[in-house]
């Protein structure tokens, strides 16, 4: 049975801390249960910042990182060495200060990579990647906590509102092109490889995303308001600062732990 969770911060600082908190908590647990624990992340501001703050905590020496496993949600189709990439800024803020597998680190392929300007074969490659550790039985493994954003028009990962990618249904990977957002040639998940995580932890801030929070959280059409669509199997997890909640009706109380 899957469960929704609303916490409110008091400001952007403090939600990217305590998202990196949780975060530390939350891998450990599961590393401790099963050995390793897969983590996928996002771009953007909060997501971006909440990574800055894991690398900050003197309690990141709690994760295992080598039995990590790093995916990403979305990529920006731009060359490697461009600051656009959601994996530069990851690797910037995180992933090159810890010591990751580098085999289990399993970035979206840039612009400049092996399949040149190929946007199709790279999304293609990406499904394999996802495919072939999912195991035999599925398309897309059980990521154990999936990171995603929004934006103010209700976009997550690369999936945007009224979009052929926001409607896929039988891919895990799509291209993703004219974007309405720059760059605007891009890599996605689809909503079903998202709703193969058990955990989707919602994160952002300001007042710009307040109107799409609000939507989502009443339970808006997906192909309107995409991040409606993006739930954990077990628990999905909205992280926002009190601006980005100031549209919320309903009174959301911090869940026990
Ligand atoms: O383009 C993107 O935007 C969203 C949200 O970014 P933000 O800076 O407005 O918080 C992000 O989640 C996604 O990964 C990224 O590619």
């Amino acid at each position: 049975m899957s469960r929704t969770e609303v916490v409110v911060y008091e400001n952007p600082d403090l939600l990217a801390a305590a998202a990196a908190a949780r975060l530390v908590t939350r891998i450990v647990d599961v590393q401790a249960a099963r050995g390793t624990a897969s983590v996928v992340l996002t771009g953007g501001g909060t997501g971006i910042a909440v990574l800055r703050e894991l690398r900050e905590s003197s309690a990141r020496d709690a994760i295992d990182w080598s039995r990590l496993d790093i995916y990403w949600g979305d990529e920006r189709f731009v060359p490697a060495d461009s600051d656009e990439r959601n994996e530069k800024g990851a690797r910037e803020a995180l992933l090159d200060h810890v010591p990751l597998a580098p085999e289990r680190v399993h970035a979206m392929a840039p612009s400049d990579g092996e399949f040149g300007d190929d946007v199709d074969a790279a999304a293609e490659a990406y499904a394999k990647v996802l495919s072939d550790a999912a195991g035999p039985d599925a398309d897309v493994p059980e990521f154990d906590i999936m990171l995603l954003g929004l934006g103010g028009e209700g976009h997550t990962a690369s999936l945007f509102p009224e979009t052929d990618e926001v409607r896929e249904t039988q891919r895990s990977v799509v291209p993703v092109r004219d974007c309405p957002k720059p760059p605007p040639t891009r890599v996605s998940l689809t909503l079903p490889a998202i709703r193969r995580a058990r955990e989707v932890w919602l994160m952002t801030a300001g007042t710009a995303k307040a109107d799409a929070v609000a939507q989502a959280l009443a339970g808006a059409p997906e192909t309107q308001i995409p991040v409606s669509g993006a739930r954990g199997y077990r628990r999905t997890l909205w992280l926002l600062d009190r601006e980005a909640a100031g549209k919320l009706t309903k009174v959301y109380q911090p869940p026990a732990e």
